[in-house]
């Protein structure tokens, strides 16, 4: 898969945004209707009009840490984060968890776990304190398409099999990434999803939903709120597993059709949050790509794709 393939046209990323920033660093209310309108969310359907504007979306300045800090840790919440590193991509491991030690839940009961058909090549970290590392044994497939979209299978049996007795919140997320700035309970809630950077500015039309009707990840061409990324999702874990345990089944019943959604896991995702929504959405500031530059709305970048040799990579 190209990078570029998945991209708003050249054109569009020079596209500077309306000016949405008012007091704080988050759009107000009254410019995300006029945002909505722009992508194409017309007034005659109301419904997703106010979806898209009452979505809670975090940015910086949108809340206060401590008292959010302090909540949590009343309440002793525990947060797990998944991660698979299957084949070559055991080779990203080393920084995401690094830098995860650095800015993911720092101060919280964080539990990570890896999943891997390689657990001797998983180094040892040194972790703060209260943060414990698992390391699962996997099968692998020998598609890229299947280990991507396994892991929503994986990730729903673990819900049942040992995340809910072990932890409260779950966060799924890509190997190939970095955190680089500060990711705290502020981005938990029952079920979060962040949207995909290269779709910030994009209109519905440019969405690359899955458009065929017989698939299970089909979403109407004049349907969706966001274009939502699959590489990080989140929520309390029976929320999870409801999420993964449904992209898993439509991922299934494609296959018996022969069929597989335009963007695998992704599609079903996107699929799953268009009747299910979301109840926080975090900024791009929470998954970003500097491929997509350093647009104005993006104050801090705090977790950043790692560059790849996509055919390198995913060659068995
Ligand atoms: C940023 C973003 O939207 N990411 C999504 C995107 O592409 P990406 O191009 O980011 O997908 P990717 O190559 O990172 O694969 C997804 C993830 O699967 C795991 N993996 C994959 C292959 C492999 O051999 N070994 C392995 O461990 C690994 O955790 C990786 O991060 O599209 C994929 C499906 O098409 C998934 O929905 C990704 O979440
Ligand atoms: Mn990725």
């Amino acid at each position: 898969m190209s990078l570029s393939k998945r991209c708003v046209p050249e054109s569009q990323q020079k596209v500077t945004q309306p000016n949405i920033t008012v007091g704080a660093n988050h759009p107000s209310y009254k410019n995300l209707i006029i945002i909505a309108l722009l992508n194409g969310h017309s007034v005659m359907n109301f419904r997703y009009l106010i979806v898209y504007v009452m979505t809670i979306r975090m940015w910086d300045g949108s809340f206060n840490i401590d008292i959010l800090n302090a909540q949590f840790h009343q309440r002793g919440v525990r947060i797990g984060l998944t991660v698979f590193a299957i084949k070559k991509y055991t080779v990203f491991l080393k920084i995401f968890i690094e830098t995860a030690e650095k800015y993911f839940m720092v101060g919280h009961k964080v539990c990570y776990y890896v999943f891997t058909d390689r657990p001797q090549d998983i180094p040892s970290f040194s972790l703060g304190e209260g943060r414990t590392l698992n390391v699962i044994e996997v099968t692998s497939y020998k598609r890229w398409q299947d280990v991507t979209m396994r892991r929503m299978q994986i990730i729903s049996e673990n819900c049942l099999k040992r995340f809910i007795y072990e932890v409260d919140y779950l966060v799924c997320s890509d190997v190939d990434m970095m955190f680089a700035g500060h990711h705290g309970v502020e981005m938990l809630s029952d079920v979060f999803a962040a949207i995909h950077p290269g779709f910030f500015q994009a209109s519905r039309k440019q969405f690359t939903h899955e458009r065929r009707p017989e698939s299970q990840g089909y979403i109407p061409e004049d349907e969706g709120d966001y274009y939502y990324t699959g590489c990080y999702f989140g929520g309390k874990v029976e929320e999870v597993y409801k999420v993964a345990n449904f992209c898993h089944h439509a991922m299934m019943a494609d296959k018996a059709k022969n069929m597989e959604a335009l963007w695998h896991d992704e599609s079903y995702l996107n699929r799953y949050f268009l009747y299910y929504k979301p109840t926080k959405l975090l900024s791009p500031e929470y998954v970003w790509n500097n491929y997509y530059g350093s647009p104005v709305y993006v104050k801090i970048k705090r977790f950043l794709h790692v560059d790849k040799d996509f055919e390198k990579i995913r060659s068995n």
